[in-house]
């Protein structure tokens, strides 16, 4: 037993080395001995076997030389010797192939009456014995054998287990291969059966009697049988595979010469039709032991077209050639020999055949679309014998995801676009100078709120889609930045409220939510000025919110420096405050703290510089978060430091000019001065909202902040409020800097207002104190003399300056228009002590004129107005609810 299983084993693995490797065909040369009639005839045998491999012609005088005299085969089997030594030598285990799920066939090929028949008939007896054996000896596997059998019949094609001699069809199937329609296949039972079948075929098979064989066989026969096995443990089972295959065992009809044969009529024409198809068959094999080239004419004839699989595609093929010895079939023992040349040439490539259930064959195919998915998606490692296949396919899924990430990120910027577009637009509106006679103002002025309520939000959905890590696009360093920015703005708040600065987005968010509320609480006043119904929310924390709002919204109206590291949102929001303010507003209030520690110095030099501090609007017990901006020399340093480079080269021209003006000349900066500006409508903000808590019922709202109702109303308060304020000027000695700032960046223009009401409020202040000889405000002190002292060395400044930046010409020029006498002494200082000394309007125009052109200011006044943000107050909007406004903006 043990021998048996190891004899299996070791053909099984064999089998498997077989399997899709080419193997030629098995040539077997079957010598039959002289027949009866043959002998009696005293026909000479000139074939003789010298060995198992060759077959030598011993008449080689008599045929002569033109001929090879022995011929080497895998075998050739002497006349002595039976069939079941052919077959257990020769054909077995190319037979037996097929209970191994390789396909196989056994020809016999040779002239007529050379004894195929009786070859084949013992060969097939034999194998399908062995296969009953085989099948007894594994019951482990269950196996069901098929017998079917045809001939073909001059080129017809019949079924021999079927009465009916209509003729099959026979058709091609791209994956079986030719397929005979409606073939009858018995299921094998047993041997008795096979006996039975084989003798129903012999009877149905076309014999006739020639002069050569009485019994001739006149058609070529098939006999299939096919064998699938199954291992019984998987029967029905997913994992149930079948093993397939088929063996055929050929008797082919013998050629024969009809001179030799000796026929006619009928046994002529089927002679003819053989003779017609094995012509064919040789010239296939003959182009076949060639190699594959060209075309192979299998559709010749129906034998090479049903055989076409055994003769060069999947079987296992072993062909047995039929010689008789006699010198009388020389000429026919020849060409089968020369047609066993060519055979044994031929190559097959045989496989196993596994057949899968169902389930198995689904299963499988899951198997392997699941294995393919993911070599898509993680391509292995292309192997160094440039695996071209796998190289292309990475690089197709690397593109493919580059692709979608480029859409990603399209789409993201497109997304963001949009947002920056849309907040853009609603600022542009908010700032879009009102048209005279329209009288919607109330209508805009809901639109704008509604709008300024909805500002967190699209701040809120700005920074998720922003912080987009993948978002790399040119303009996202501007719109991180901005963003960072802005989150700091968020922090600066929390900050003062004593919150976790560790507090993430979405706290800064809530953050938005809470300002919004504080917003609407200030700005829900009714037209009357009453806030009544903010009663109940005037707590502390309230307040503190309030307060916060304010502060966030001063910041970014002091900072308004654009980013340098940002020049396109600077110029494209030159003249939006708002947006300016988005840039900068933390990084700016750090260089006002750095720029404290001068201040108490310059509060003894100029008034403007310093009486602020003191103003009104700070509600006691609120500490400063940072000094006031002073005039001094460190801070303009630090500001020329910090905005060494704007975007545009004429702002970069204008602001090189003004850092000129003020580092060259000890001339205050226009920078200082704007920040000393904004530092003081913060203050006034502070102040207000104090107010309004403080006095909820009866307060209402300050008059100061009521925007002016019409242009022409506007205009006539805007003098009014100038003259006032030069008046203050002169009597509070002010800087005559400050002044020439002043007076030549507020023209008019309706969004001056804030600045004019904060300077005449600041003013004022400082005329009530000083006139109450309180000279201390907050610890410093504030004198007259001192003012005095600074407004001398700004004309000795101003001084220099005329003869450094003027020309002679020029200065003649401005003595005549002065009144100064062109030989009088000391014209310069004449000149520079009638600057701002009156309080007339146009004196105060001339002076600003003048001073603005030593420091070089005045061709720059409006430019720099709008590039330091001073810009912004929306002219539509009611006063209460624009500052509000304006520190929702400040959160965009
Ligand atoms: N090897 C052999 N030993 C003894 N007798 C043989 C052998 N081969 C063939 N014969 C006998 O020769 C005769 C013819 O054989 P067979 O019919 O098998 O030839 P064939 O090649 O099939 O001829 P055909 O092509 O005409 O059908 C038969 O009577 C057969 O018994």
């Amino acid at each position: 037993m043990g021998a048996i299983a190891g004899e299996e084993l070791a053909k099984w693995e064999k089998m498997q080395a077989i399997s899709g490797r080419e193997e030629k065909i098995l040539v077997l040369v079957r010598l039959r001995p002289l027949n009866e009639k043959e002998v009696s005839v005293n026909e000479v045998a000139d074939w003789e076997c010298i060995n198992d491999t060759t077959i030598f012609y011993r008449n080689t005088l008599r045929e002569g030389s033109t001929f090879p005299s022995a011929y080497t085969f895998d075998r050739v089997f002497r006349g002595d010797c039976s069939t079941k030594q052919v077959y257990e030598e020769g054909a077995k285990e190319i037979a037996l192939s097929v209970v191994n799920g390789i396909n196989s066939s056994i020809f016999a090929y040779g002239q007529t009456s050379s004894g195929k028949t009786y070859t084949m008939n013992g060969i097939t007896e034999y194998t399908v014995a062995d296969i009953f054996d085989y099948i007894n000896r594994h019951e482990e596997r269950a196996f069901v054998l098929k017998f079917s059998a045809i001939e073909i019949y001059n080129e017809i094609v019949r079924d021999l287990l079927s009465t009916d001699s209509t003729a099959l069809r026979l058709r091609d199937d791209p994956e079986k291969g030719p397929i005979l329609e409606k073939l009858t296949e018995e299921t094998l039972r047993d041997w008795g059966h096979l006996k039975e079948l084989l003798s129903f075929c012999e009877a149905q098979r076309q014999v006739g009697e020639t002069y050569l064989n009485e019994k001739s066989s006149r058609s070529h026969q098939i006999i299939r049988l096919t064998i699938e096995s199954s291992a019984r443990e998987f029967l029905g089972k997913d994992k149930s595979t079948t093993l397939a295959a088929s063996v055929n065992f050929v008797d082919l009809a013998g050629s024969e010469r009809a001179s030799q044969a000796l026929s006619g009529g009928a046994r002529l024409k089927e002679g003819c039709h053989i003779n017609r198809s094995l012509l064919t068959l040789g010239t296939v094999i003959r182009k076949l032991s060639k190699g594959r080239q060209g075309h192979i004419n299998y559709r010749d004839s129906k034998l090479t077209r049903i055989l076409q699989p055994s003769l060069g595609g999947n079987a296992r093929t072993a062909i047995i050639c039929t010689l008789s010895p006699a010198r009388n079939h020389v000429e026919q023992t020849r060409n089968t020999l020369l047609f066993a040349c060519c055979a044994k040439e031929v190559t097959t490539k045989a496989q196993v055949n596994v057949v899968m259930s169902d389930k198995a064959l689904v299963k499988h195919l899951q198997k392997e679309v699941a294995r393919l998915e993911s070599e898509l998606r993680t391509p292995g490692p292309v192997s160094s014998s440039c695996d071209y296949p796998a190289l292309l396919r990475k690089k197709d899924l690397q593109i493919e995801k580059m692709e979608k990430e480029i859409r990603e990120l399209t789409k993201q910027r497109d997304l963001a676009q949009s947002r920056v577009e849309d907040l853009l637009r609603m600022i542009g509106n908010d700032q879009k100078p009102r048209k005279e006679g329209d009288d919607t103002w109330e209508d805009d002025y809901s639109v704008s709120e509604s709008s300024s309520i909805s500002v967190p939000h699209h701040h809120d959905a700005r920074i998720r889609n922003f912080n987009n890590p993948h978002y790399n696009d040119g303009d996202q360093s501007d719109t991180d930045e901005y963003l960072d920015e802005d989150c700091k703005e968020v922090k600066c708040v929390e900050d003062e409220s004593s919150r976790d600065k560790s507090e993430d987005l979405d706290q800064s968010r809530s953050d938005y939510g809470v300002l919004a509320t504080g917003q609407e609480m200030l700005t829900s006043g009714n037209e009357n000025g009453e806030v009544n119904h903010i009663q109940g929310n005037t707590t502390d924390g309230a307040l503190e919110q309030r307060l916060h709002g304010v502060q966030m919204s001063v910041d970014s109206l002091v900072c308004t420096y654009p980013d340098e590291r940002s020049p396109q949102a600077m110029s494209e929001n030159m003249s939006n405050s708002r947006n300016m303010t988005l840039a900068r507003s933390w990084s700016c209030r750090e260089h006002l703290l750095t720029g404290s520690p001068e201040w108490a110095r310059h509060l003894e030099s100029t008034p403007a510089n310093g009486f602020e501090k003191g103003f009104p609007g700070r509600p006691e017990g609120l500490p400063r978060k940072f000094p006031p901006l002073t005039y001094d020399a460190a801070t303009r340093l630090s500001r020329n430091d910090s905005h060494s480079s704007i975007g545009s080269p004429s702002m970069d021209e204008l602001r090189a000019d003004s850092m000129r003006t003020s580092a060259d000349d000890g001339i205050t900066s226009i920078q200082t001065f704007v920040a000393g500006m904004k530092e003081m409508v913060k203050l006034q903000y502070e102040n207000q909202a104090q107010q309004t808590d403080k006095n909820v019922k009866d307060v209402g709202i300050d008059p100061m902040l009521e925007a002016p109702e019409t242009p022409v109303i506007w205009h006539l308060q805007f003098e009014k409020q100038q003259k006032e304020i030069v008046e203050l000027w002169q009597t509070c000695s002010i800087s005559l800097i400050h002044r020439t700032y002043f007076f030549l960046l507020f023209r008019g223009d309706p969004s001056d207002s804030i600045y004019m009401e904060v300077e005449l409020r600041r003013l004022s202040f400082l005329k009530e104190t000083i006139s109450h000889g309180n000279h201390s405000v907050n610890g410093q002190t504030v004198t007259l003399a001192s003012s005095m002292k600074a407004l001398r060395r700004e004309r000795e400044t101003l001084i220099k300056l005329m003869q450094k930046r003027l020309s002679e010409e020029e200065r003649r020029s401005l003595f005549k228009k002065w009144g100064i006498a062109i030989d009088s002494k000391r014209r310069r200082m004449q000149l520079a002590n009638s600057l701002w000394s009156s309080i007339d309007l146009n004196h105060a125009r001339e002076s600003a004129a003048m001073v603005g052109k030593l420091i070089r200011f005045s061709e720059q006044g409006q430019a720099l107005k709008e590039m330091f943000g001073l810009s912004f107050t929306p002219h539509h909007m009611k006063r209460r609810s624009y500052y509000w406004k304006n520190s929702k903006a400040s959160l965009l």
